[in-house]
């Protein structure tokens, strides 16, 4: 049998160090990938030999991330970019007392995927599990590992992942893009700037969650919400949970022993979108005991209650989790959308012009002529490659696997980050936005592994929000190109990571009438 240990040919290919790494092309990283499928666990090399930086007792390798570390938290995506450099395709580091195994070749992070089965493990976000379990509530989808996971996850994606059903939401979605453009008229200054952009989009993106996590409409879209208004309350109470919930993730933990500030202020945040989600599932609770509801009337709320599969609570946590999990993930790439459009004029004009062509005058937006509009697609993904909003995809393995050759034991925490896409051996010209790469059948399409970008996941686990975000965002911005020219005159936006990679510049855009 071929020893990879043995192999010394085979072992030079694979010393995980970014100078001697001996392919810098596609072809390359093909070739790579059929040597790794012959090589089986017994033979692969020893988990323990994978490169990486030193571990230390108490912080194992977290210490890079502290004042005196050389990398900064919030510039993730820098670190990992260097940490590629200096290791290779595979790495090991100690976070937050979890030792996990960095894997960046496309190869690998498909065999990964590939091997989750029906039950895909991800680590639960500990601050959002802890403050469900104090208020006696399930823990939520994000959170459950198998079977229970399985059962509500199931449940949910009937009514909001199926292509068939997300397109039933294309009325509600498409008048809520109507209201955020009127807000934003009536708010543009003569610059052409909407003072306060981000809040006016978070608007807009709860608003337009709520059409379906809630069955109702919030009221959000006004120019001049009451701050005590339940919008208002519920919009402010999603920023600090989100923020705080970034923060309590990667803190030293002492929030579990102690009511740490952070900590008083994130669980009152939770209750009050808890007590808001509560009110409109008890209303469609009893829309149905007054026979207002029929079932196939394509509401997820309702429809999920109609089914009786799952408890009450479930339901509440299910709607909860949407709420929360379907804002900071629109509203911030909306604004990665308007910006490279902004900056890429020509682009903005070619998608401009296929809009004009598929939807002329005031056509209704059916789910056709959302799936014909190719180029504005290609922008969303291109979007995504450079500004990827989840700065890292994981997994808890569940079978023992070879990865760069090493030994990867079941039950190893593996993450994937999302820095192929920014690298020219799978991406020529990376740093430019250039939307034909994703065009297929076009002279710059680029014939790279699916793996290589994974903006929302994938397999059984992927995001379970990816259509309805997807939805979203294309009707908003067929409203914003349709209706202005985007103008951006702050310089190079950048990405700041604090849970999610979010814009490091205030949302200045300028809208030009049309
Ligand atoms: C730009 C938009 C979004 C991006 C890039 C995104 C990305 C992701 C990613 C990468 C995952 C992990 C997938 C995996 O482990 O394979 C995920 C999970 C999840 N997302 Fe999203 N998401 C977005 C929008 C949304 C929206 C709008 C919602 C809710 C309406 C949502 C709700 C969730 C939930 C509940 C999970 C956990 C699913 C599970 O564990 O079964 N996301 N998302």
């Amino acid at each position: 049998m071929h020893n990879l240990r043995n192999c010394a040919c085979f072992c030079n290919r694979f010393k995980s160090n970014y100078q001697k790494r001996t392919f810098t092309t596609i072809a390359g990283a093909v070739k790579i990938k059929e040597d790794i499928k012959k090589i089986d666990f017994a033979n692969a090399k020893p988990f323990n030999e994978i490169p990486g930086p030193r571990s230390i007792p108490v912080l194992g390798t977290s210490y890079e991330y502290l004042p005196f570390g050389p990398y900064s938290l919030h510039a993730l995506q820098d670190a990992l970019l260097d940490k590629y450099r200096k290791y290779g395709n595979i790495w090991r580091e100690t976070f937050a007392s979890i030792p996990a195994v960095n894997i960046i070749l496309p190869d690998d992070i498909e065999t990964l995927f590939k091997s989750d089965g029906s039950t895909p493990i991800r680590l639960a976000i500990e601050p959002l599990k802890l403050v469900r379990e104090r208020f006696q509530m399930p823990i939520g989808l994000a959170n459950l590992q198998g079977k229970e996971w399985r059962k509500i996850r199931s449940s949910m994606q009937k009514f909001i992942l199926r292509p068939a059903e997300i397109s039933n939401f294309i009325e509600a979605q498409d008048i809520i893009a109507d209201d955020f453009i009127s807000l934003m008229k009536e708010l543009r200054t003569e610059d052409g700037e909407v003072p306060d952009f981000q809040r006016q989009i978070y608007k807009w993106a709860l608003e337009s969650v709520a059409a379906i996590a809630l069955d109702t409409r919030l009221g959000c879209i006004s120019a001049h919400l009451d701050p005590s208004s339940e919008p208002s309350v519920m919009i402010d109470a999603t920023r600090i949970f989100m923020n705080l919930m970034g923060k309590l993730t990667f803190s030293s933990g002492l929030y579990k022993y102690i009511s740490t500030p952070s900590w008083t202020q994130f669980a009152r945040a939770g209750e009050t979108l808890l007590r808001i989600t509560q009110k409109y599932t008890e209303a469609a609770i009893q829309k149905i005991k007054e026979g207002r509801f029929e079932e196939g009337q394509s509401k997820y709320l309702l429809s999920l209650l109609a089914m009786k599969d799952l408890s009450y609570k479930d339901i509440l946590i299910s709607s909860n989790e949407l709420i929360t999990g379907g804002i900071d993930t629109t509203s911030h790439t909306l604004v990665f959308n308007l910006y490279t459009l902004a900056t890429n004029h020509e682009k903005q004009e070619k998608v401009y012009e296929e809009l004009n062509r598929i939807l002329p005058d005031k056509s209704p937006i059916t789910p056709e002529a959302l799936k014909s509009m190719r180029y504005l697609k290609a922008c969303i993904k291109e979007t995504f490659r450079l500004f990827p909003l989840v700065p890292t995809n994981t997994r808890v393995t569940a079978k023992d696997l070879v990865m760069s050759g090493y030994q990867i034991p079941s039950g190893t925490m593996v993450v994937a980050p999302n820095i192929a896409s920014r690298l020219p051996e799978y991406f020529p010209s990376p740093d430019e936005f250039i939307p034909e790469r994703w065009l297929r059948g076009g002279d710059m399409h680029t014939d790279t592994s699916g793996f290589a970008h994974l903006p929302f996941g994938f397999g059984a686990r992927m995001c379970i929000g990816r259509r309805v975000a997807e939805q979203e965002l294309q009707l908003a911005l067929i409203k914003l190109v349709k209706n202005f020219r985007i103008e951006w005159h702050h310089g190079k936006m950048g990405v700041y990571f604090y849970m999610l990679h979010v814009p490091d510049k205030p949302a200045r855009f300028a809208f030009i009438d049309r």
